[in-house]
């Protein structure tokens, strides 16, 4: 679905991703690596948040750089900080807030906001002002928004650095239920321990590219103090 053709990405004259090429189909993706190795910039430039500052990006044959409202209409995106992401003052508000640009009807919005909240156990939180929200609820009610928009993929950006464990495992079993590709940028190594593939970064680059079972240790072995 995802095509890197040689990207290279920069902010101001500093480069952060180097000569990235790869092609992403499995299911599901994990991206591992140190702090600033370009996780985060990888993970927006999946659905056009950010473009590359040279070559190209394409989601199912669309370029991120000229098509980037059909990409985000693919392509959700859950940010690590669920307040970067909560817009409206209710929690119900929130998830009907996203419907409204695809043209259904309010009555039809409604009914896909109930369907939403009760799918994601946020039923009964409908009417609370989403900023009072827990840590965890605030990030289940993202999840519920992007997912009410039913996205043919999903990207995360650290989903679980901000949860206790008992979130955290909640929503590592969401993300393991998804029917959706989904690309996870994590340091949490639990999380992806069963996915397709993993792709290791360093300073930029793409340093491992295999199943968990060698990526994990290669990672480790990256980590391991000189
Ligand atoms: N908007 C921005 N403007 C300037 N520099 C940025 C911006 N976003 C990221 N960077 C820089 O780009 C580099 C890569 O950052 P990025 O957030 O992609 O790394 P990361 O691997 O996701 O890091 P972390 O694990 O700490 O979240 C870092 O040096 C960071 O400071």
């Amino acid at each position: 679905m995802f095509l890197f053709e040689d990207v290279e990405h920069g902010y101001d004259e500093r480069r952060v991703l180097h000569g990235i090429s790869v092609e992403l189909t499995e299911r599901r993706i994990a991206v591992i690596g140190a702090n600033g190795s370009g996780k985060s910039t990888f993970a927006r430039l999946l659905n056009g948040l950010q473009v590359p500052t040279s070559g190209r990006v394409l989601v199912d044959g669309l370029d991120t750089r000229s098509e980037g409202r059909a990409v985000r209409r693919k392509v959700g995106f859950v940010f690590q900080d669920p307040d970067v992401q909560i817009v409206m003052p209710t929690v119900a508000e929130d998830v009907a807030f996203g419907l409204k640009h695809r043209g259904l009807s309010k009555k039809d919005t409604a009914a896909r906001v109930v369907e939403v909240l009760a799918e994601h156990g946020l039923s009964e939180l409908a009417e609370r002002p989403a900023h009072l929200l827990s840590g965890g609820e605030k990030q289940r009610l993202a999840i519920a928004s992007v997912l009410a928009l039913e996205p043919e993929c999903v990207v995360f950006d650290e989903p679980t650095t901000m949860l206790d464990l008992r979130n955290k495992r909640r929503t590592t079993r969401v993300i393991a239920e998804l029917p959706h590709q989904v690309v996870v940028v994590s340091h949490d190594l639990d999380l992806l321990s069963d996915f397709d593939r993993v792709l290791v970064f360093d300073e930029g680059r793409i340093v491992e590219d295999a199943p968990p079972a060698r990526a994990i240790p290669a990672y480790l072995d990256l980590m391991a103090p000189c």
